[in-house]
């Protein structure tokens, strides 16, 4: 009878540069093939449970300075296209996979995964055991690691993961902030029918994805996106009907001159509605006098159950943080809004009588389930409210 040769014993494959490495900083080692980027990546090991949208997880600024394992097993296989990029700006350092496909069949693509890491920098490695590294991030938490295409040092890699700055306390806001403010006026891939603005916002960009940007023109709602450093007085003297909080990487925590605006933004009018969306959310809560923590594997995938604590209704959500926010450290005057049925953290809370709130999670599901759509008719209620008065 003859060997199986596995599939990492073709050299041949044109899919791979050559051999790759993975590099924990407790020291655990995974071997693979490299694609994408040629190169050495360090960040924070973090593993996604969704099943698809590895382009818009890639491309999801929130992932900047973070390494993202997927534990769906086939990767590559609808390629990649311009419409569904969620930013130009750095995202995910690396890209961590079982199996690449061979195949790229799908009428929207313009690019292989490989070419498209390739242009964008991000190292890939394939064939690697997902499963195993889950259960270990699972079990010891997300933690720094070195992925390289270029050295088989598994030392030095490990000691370079070892050294690099930890996700608890960085600042990764000013590396994908907007430098100058722009309007968005696209609707979703494939809407319908687009409404006429109807009422203009505000978007604090902390590494906005753009799919809450089409969302919100989705509802009749043009956005001005401005960078994180803008003062208070400056948005507000645009006279927005709202202000978003956008997504973002990195420690919430660390960003003092933000969490300071924010507090200025929400004691300055009792009528303009604010709506914080995962790094938005945990800065609005730091605003408000409240805390966050780091969660030991955070939450990463599109099939996370939330209550609606309003209605009992349970929608199931697309979720990528790793931190999140203390319940008990937030005063009087604020409500859980959303439980997150996992682990039963914070999923949203509301200022008691006024249009302020954030999640925890991602209504704009790029990827994932639309279930939280009605969070952007919310928002846009309250936006059309403030520009009808
Ligand atoms: N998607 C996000 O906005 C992530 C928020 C934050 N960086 C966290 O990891 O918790």
């Amino acid at each position: 009878m003859r060997a199986a040769v596995s599939r990492a014993d073709n050299h041949q494959d044109p899919r791979y540069h050559g051999s790759g490495l993975l590099v924990l900083a407790d020291g655990r080692v995974f071997r693979g093939r490299s694609f994408g980027a040629r190169g050495t990546a360090i960040g924070e090991l973090v593993f996604n449970t969704s099943l698809y949208g590895y382009q818009e997880i890639v491309s999801d600024p929130s992932y900047a300075g973070q390494i993202v394992c997927l534990t769906a097993v086939e990767i590559g296989n609808v390629g990649t296209n311009p419409d569904d990029e969620e930013s130009d700006k750095p995202a995910a350092e690396g890209l961590v996979i079982r199996s690449l496909s061979p195949v790229v069949s799908n009428h929207r693509s313009t690019a292989s995964l490989h070419d498209w890491l390739a242009g964008r920098g991000v190292v890939g490695i394939a064939e690697i055991d997902t499963r195993a590294l889950t259960r270990h991030l699972r079990e010891q938490g997300a933690m720094m690691a070195a992925l390289s295409s270029e050295t088989d040092d598994v030392e030095a890699l490990r000691a370079r993961a070892a050294a690099a700055p930890p996700m608890l306390g960085r600042n990764l806001v000013d590396a994908v902030t907007t430098p100058a403010r722009y309007t968005w006026d696209t609707p979703s891939w494939g809407a319908r029918a687009t409404p006429p603005v109807a009422a203009r916002v505000i978007a604090y960009d902390f590494g906005i994805k753009r799919n809450i940007l089409r969302k919100l023109r989705d509802q009749g709602i043009e956005t001005t996106v401005v960078p994180a450093s803008t003062p208070v007085a400056e948005v507000l003297a645009a006279r927005p009907d709202g202000v978003l909080l956008s997504n973002g990487p990195g420690d919430p925590a660390a960003l003092e001159h933000v969490i300071a605006a924010l507090r200025e933004l929400v004691d300055a009018s009792e009528r303009l509605p604010i709506f914080g969306i995962c790094l938005g959310h945990q800065l609005l809560c730091l605003a408000l006098g409240g805390q966050t923590y780091k969660l030991k594997f955070g939450h990463h995938g599109g099939n996370h159950p939330v209550r609606d604590e309003r209605d009992r209704s349970i929608a199931i959500t697309s979720q990528n943080h790793g931190f999140a926010v203390d319940i008990d450290s937030l005063g009087a005057g604020a409500t859980l809004t959303h439980l997150n049925l996992f682990d039963r953290t914070v999923a949203g809370l509301e200022l008691d009588g006024r249009p302020v709130s954030g999640v925890q999670y991602h209504p704009e599901a790029a990827p994932g389930p639309n279930d939280s759509d009605r969070l952007f008719e919310r928002f846009a209620a309250k936006v059309r409210d403030h520009a009808a008065r």
